[in-house]
């Protein structure tokens, strides 16, 4: 290609991609890393594949990565993306094979383009930011050790790479980590204080492409609660969503519709398997929303097959293995392209790592009623209390607050005093007792 080729012809070779996997053993699946690469707006136009073990100059074998140059040469591709975690001197050998200007692109650096895209939040956006730096510091430090002891004198080609790269990455680092926790602090006080007002907290979980999103339209009211929602393009219920990863980057909160109980249900970001420690650490709080839920939904495709279902049921109970407090109700969605039968077998193959999950299809709707009579049957107990109050303005605003709290069963009006049977969370219970001794024997002056 020449230089000069305008610039919509150079972008569109830029997001030609060939996709590449080395495994030790078996057979490489380039399954997700193709599906990843779409997500990221990229167009696979070869693939490549290797069983070895790694070479620690190019990753691959010298002859393969022959192979892939001319593999990229035929198909024009703009840039390599490799589904392994690759070193940066690796990265750097590797891209002096390729043919000029070819980028080479590792999983991590694909996952965190694609959140870079789908950042749209202050908080996403920091997140992002944080994990591409963590992401930067072991290469800086290891090309400003080589730089120092001068072992590599060509080695300084990369770039001018000294110590005060370094610390300027550690500097931007804790900056990232004080804003990012002062932002978990608001939402901690949000979520504590939409406790107190008498709402049960539920959260979607699951890996990427479950279905949350899909489910979270079906269960929630039109009434958005956050601020950012317009923001959320998942939530329009007339947008065809697609069949891709990480559609879903940060998180969005609804009110349900239940029988009984006020819940806000959490849509949240999916889990995906073999994630780096630094890349999970950057979108921890991400994750708060599940892990201080009062209920978890973990949500499974349970159009996969057994092994695949198996394996990410087993990412998800890993995720929330540590820091999750709440009971977790596990759901097979999209149900409705599942054989006769077949989800029978599955949920017998699958009832150590599933019991009891609850079937649905967030597409047709089909099974979400007994998930709504299943939320409410998991969610912590309320407790039943019957005030019986002087007819008042007081009492009248209290008789609100209960309907508001919580399930009025029976209001009844006899004489001067009205009679109130009803159901909410202990906290709640406990405030009405409160405010019912108020009324019934008014604070003196002195004592108010
Ligand atoms: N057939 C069928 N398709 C479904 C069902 N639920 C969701 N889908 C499709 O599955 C794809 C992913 O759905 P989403 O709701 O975006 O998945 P998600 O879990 O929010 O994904 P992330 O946001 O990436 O974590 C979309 O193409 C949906 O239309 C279902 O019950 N049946
Ligand atoms: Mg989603």
């Amino acid at each position: 290609m020449s230089g000069d080729a305008d610039p919509s012809e150079a972008d569109t070779a830029a997001r030609r991609a060939v996709v590449a996997k080395r495994v030790d053993s078996g057979a490489a699946d380039l399954t997700e890393i193709r599906q990843l690469a779409a997500a990221a707006g990229y167009e696979v136009a070869g693939e490549l594949t290797q069983t070895r073990t790694e070479d620690a100059a190019f990753m691959f074998g010298e002859g393969k990565v022959a192979e892939l140059r001319d593999l990229v040469r035929r198909t024009g591709a703009g840039t390599v993306i490799i589904d392994n975690d690759v070193g940066p001197y690796q990265t750097f050998n590797i891209g002096g094979e390729l043919p000029e200007g070819v980028e080479v692109v590792d999983r991590f650096t694909l996952i965190l383009e694609i959140f870079g895209q789908r950042a749209n939040t202050r908080k996403a956006q920091l997140q992002v930011e944080l994990a591409e730096l963590r992401y930067e510091l072991p290469r800086a430090e290891a090309k400003a050790s080589l730089a120092k002891r001068d072992e590599r004198p060509g080695f300084m080609g990369l770039g001018e790479y000294d110590e005060s790269v370094e610390r300027d990455i550690k500097r931007q680092i804790s900056e990232i980590r004080d804003e990012l926790d002062s932002i978990a602090e608001k939402e901690e006080a949000r979520r504590e204080q939409r406790r107190d007002s008498g709402f049960d907290l539920v959260a979607l979980a699951g890996y990427t492409n479950a279905g949350k999103s899909t489910l979270m339209r079906q269960l929630a009211d039109e009434l958005a609660v956050d601020e950012n929602d317009e923001r959320h393009r998942d939530l329009d219920t007339t947008a065809e969503s697609q069949d891709m990863l990480f559609t879903t980057l940060g998180t969005t909160t609804r009110r349900a519709e239940m029988e009984k109980r006020d819940v806000l249900l959490t849509d949240t970001v999916g889990f995906i398997a073999d994630l780096p420690h630094w890349l999970v650490e950057s979108f921890e709080s991400t994750l708060d929303s599940v892990y201080r839920a009062d209920l978890v939904l973990l949500v499974v495709d349970a159009s996969e097959s057994v092994e695949e279902m198996r394996e990410k049921l087993v990412t998800s109970h890993d995720t929330l293995y540590e820091r999750n407090e709440a009971p977790i109700v596990t759901v097979f969605n999209k149900i409705d392209r599942l054989a006769p039968g077949e989800l029978a077998d599955k949920r017998a193959a699958l009832s150590g790592v599933a019991p009891d999950p609850v079937a649905v299809s967030a597409k047709t709707g089909a099974g979400v009623a007994e998930l709504r009579d299943r939320v409410e049957g998991e969610l912590p107990e309320w407790e039943r209390e019957r005030l019986v109050l002087p007819v008042s303005d007081d009492a009248m605003s209290l008789v609100s607050w209960v309907h508001d709290h919580g399930h009025v069963a029976e209001e009844t009006y006899a004489g001067e005093q009205v009679t109130l049977d009803f159901e909410a969370k202990p906290s709640i219970v406990s405030r009405a007792r409160a405010r019912a001794a108020d009324i019934a024997a008014p604070p003196t002056e002195e004592s108010a």
